[in-house]
């Protein structure tokens, strides 16, 4: 039963210094500090749940969106949780419909960014209330609940919610024995931890092997600074897993369209299963024009990490444009956007392969793939969820793989969960990690 009225909300600015170690590098970010802006909701309810909500973000674009946060809490300040979720479909608008803040968006950018981690932490307070984690609040949710919860303006032309409705009916079907199949197998999962745009041919060599002796068999390299150095390190890569193991490559938006086939061309020997982001995430066409161009050479195209919302996505999936979709629990409008975007992908029969690459993002996302399976796509044909190695520790329910697949999480909730104390000790610039790097800095 959701209860109680939202009487605080904080948000901080928590930072790690992954680049230190090259971790998360890639060739358009080559040190990045893994961070979030991570909100806190507390209510009058007197049980002591709280809703924690994160959005990813790269060390100092991390003040920027602290301060969007700030901005939209007037909207969640005060209000009866059960107001929010019993409409929030009218909800998720009013926030992303802010006359003022509007303007700097519209749901796109910090503002959508700060969108996310207010309505992640919502949704982390309503499954914690309902005592479910949120991948299975979802999936008991009927389905007309569960569009209430989406804004279908601007994708009524691909999607109507009737077209929904009946996609969620057909997806009843089986969903009792895909929920069993998922706690005991878990949701299959490839590493991009082996192979950041930073690491040694050493380290390559090594986390790869590491990794197989792990039972993993979907690998993700970067690629995209140095054709020779992307030759050379996808090499080491396919003779260390060998020929039948999966490879992907992430090229993080480096070239221009014709510069993007010609590099895959070359890259091609190393038989990738896709290449994702190729160009800019906001080039509909040029990803249509190279998905063409890579038919040949048996290439897909993945993206979607940098993809502002829904009406992004329903581009990419008109133009064929992509054949791997990477939804972001984070850079969407949180969960309510993501159901838009998995409906839509079920429509054009597009596998979803969900982003995670990130701190945090692994926590998230798992939830919503893990509904997708039993609720959505019914189907495991061509998906996998990205994992990463990294922070797992920093989060009071992290997430829990075995031979290489996501466990369903049990804790109620949506993982968000950051343990106090690194968020004290990560917290930008006074947290002790910080200001340790800084004078050392001499800042
Ligand atoms: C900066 C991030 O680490 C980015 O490289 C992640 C990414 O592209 C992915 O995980 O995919
Ligand atoms: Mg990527």
């Amino acid at each position: 039963m959701v209860r109680g009225r939202i009487s605080g909300l904080s948000v901080r600015d928590v930072r790690f210094p992954t680049s230190l170690g090259g971790h998360g590098s890639d060739a358009m970010h080559t040190d990045p500090d893994y961070s979030a802006a991570y909100v806190v909701l507390e209510t009058d309810a007197g049980d002591g749940l709280k809703g924690y909500g994160i959005t990813f973000t790269l060390g100092k674009g991390t003040e920027v969106v602290v301060c969007a946060v700030n901005a939209l809490a007037h909207h969640v300040l005060h209000k009866d949780l059960k107001d929010i979720v019993g409409d929030f479909r009218a909800f998720y608008r009013q926030l992303t419909s802010d006359g003022q803040l509007r303007w700097i968006g519209p749901e796109k950018g910090v503002v959508h960014l700060a969108t996310a981690a207010v309505l992640n932490a919502v949704w982390d307070l309503w499954a914690k209330q309902e005592g479910k984690p949120l991948w299975k609040l979802l999936v008991d949710m009927d389905p007309r609940t569960l569009l209430s919860c989406i804004d279908f303006r601007y994708i009524t032309d691909v999607l109507t919610e009737e077209e929904a409705f009946e996609i969620l009916q057909k997806g009843q079907v089986g969903k009792k024995e895909r929920e069993e199949q998922m706690l005991v197998q878990g949701y299959p999962a490839y590493t991009t931890s082996c192979a950041w745009l930073g690491y040694s041919d050493d380290t390559l060599k090594q986390l790869c092997t590491e990794a197989l002796k792990d039972g993993w068999t979907r690998f993700k390299v970067k690629v995209g600074a140095d054709l020779q150095d992307d030759i050379r390190r996808c090499r080491l890569i396919r003779n260390t897993i060998g020929p039948e193991k999966t490879l992907m490559m992430d090229a993080n938006q480096r070239w221009d369209v014709p510069e993007a086939v010609e590099w895959m061309s070359k890259l091609a020997e190393f038989k990738p299963l896709w290449i994702e982001e190729p160009t800019s995430p906001d080039d509909i066409l040029g990803h249509a024009a190279i998905s063409k161009a890579l038919v040949p050479l048996g290439i897909g195209v993945a993206t979607g990490e940098q993809c502002h919302n829904r009406v992004i996505f329903k581009q990419l999936l008109q133009a064929k444009a992509l054949q791997f979709l990477q939804i972001d629990s984070c850079r969407l409008g949180s969960v309510n956007e993501n159901l838009s975007v998995l409906l839509m992908a079920k429509k054009f029969e597009i596998p979803v392969c969900p982003h995670a690459g990130g701190v945090g993002l692994c926590e998230l996302v798992q939830h919503l793939i893990i509904f997708d399976f039993i609720s959505v796509s019914a189907s495991l044909t061509n998906r996998m969820c990205e994992y990463v190695d990294h922070l797992h520790e920093h989060f009071k329910y992290p997430v829990v793989i075995e031979k290489a697949s996501y466990m369903p999480p049990k804790d109620a909730g949506y993982s968000t969960e950051m343990k106090e104390d690194s968020v004290k000790k990560h917290q930008y610039p006074d947290g002790e990690v910080w200001k340790k790097l800084l004078a050392a800095r001499g800042n």
